[in-house]
């Protein structure tokens, strides 16, 4: 098998907040390879620093050891080719839905046609199209999220950035979302690193859950979720998704457990 080059890469990644005696390690020699195309969902207990890991991958935060590389590419700051998709959605209230999702094509500077024509695109493949003249507020929450979904792929970024997207909403509609997301990506394959505090979430939609363990932040197991595509309600109840579950659960909650 040759080697392919990783989307995303880690390589002895720490980050440390402050300095002298009130020096916080929130990120400690974090190495990790996350392949074109593919899902990854951060797992593991509050504080163990899976914002951070995602926020060095944005560009929003500095590494203070190490290197992050997207593209084989050292990450300097923000660019277009990450999408970020936080918990809050973000949209701005005085647009409709499709202006929302047009908001970062025009930035690029993409002539009118061709914003609708994407925007719709995308609108159409998050189930959203039938409100595209619709404001934020007369949407639901799910509906919300979709459309921050739409609008981040919209401007094309091949890195999708989820830092609990889904947190703020009940469990219907997050299974849902789930389904959603991951129809719209076999559709359109993006790499997706995806943060969760929900385990089943994290393994549901993921190639792999990575398990961050905390003071200080650093890996603490990756687990192959070797389960097969289209996920579906089918794979939710089978004994092999309950097994990696429970895998996963193992090894967020022994460790926090120890670090209580
Ligand atoms: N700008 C900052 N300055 C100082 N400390 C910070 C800063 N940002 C994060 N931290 C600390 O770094 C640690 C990791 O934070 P981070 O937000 O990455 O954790 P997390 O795993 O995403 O937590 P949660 O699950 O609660 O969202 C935390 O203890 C946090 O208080």
């Amino acid at each position: 098998m040759t080697d392919v080059q990783p989307k995303i890469a880690f390589r002895h990644v720490s980050k440390i907040f402050g300095d002298g005696p009130k020096a916080f390690t929130a990120l400690r020699d974090l190495t990790l390879d996350i392949a074109d195309g593919e899902i990854v969902t951060v797992v593991g207990p509050s504080g163990c620093g899976k914002s951070t890991a995602m926020n060095i991958v944005a560009g929003l935060t500095s590494v203070s050891t190490g290197e992050c590389l997207v593209d084989n590419t050292s990450v300097k700051g923000p660019g277009p080719d990450r999408g970020v998709i936080f918990q809050q959605y973000a949209l701005f209230p005085w647009l409709t839905v499709i202006k929302n999702v047009e908001f970062g094509l025009r930035l690029q500077g993409i002539a009118r046609e061709e914003r609708r024509e994407r925007a719709m695109h995308y609108l159409e493949l998050v189930g959203l199209k039938e409100f595209a003249q619709a404001y934020p507020k007369t949407l639901s929450g799910g509906m919300k999220q979709r459309c921050a979904i739409a609008r981040a792929y919209a401007v094309n970024p091949s890195v999708l950035l989820m830092d609990e997207p889904f947190g703020a909403l009940d469990a219907l509609t997050r299974v849902k979302l789930q389904d959603q997301l991951l129809d719209t990506w076999s559709k359109d394959k993006r790499t997706i690193m995806f943060i969760t505090h929900d385990v089943d979430e994290a393994v549901y939609i993921a190639h792999r859950v990575v398990v961050l363990a905390a003071k200080p932040g650093r890996l603490q197991e990756i687990i192959d979720v070797d389960l097969p595509f289209p996920r579906n309600e089918e794979v939710r109840l089978s004994p092999e998704f309950t097994e990696i579950r429970n895998k996963v659960w193992r090894a967020v909650y022994d460790r926090s457990a120890e670090a209580a």
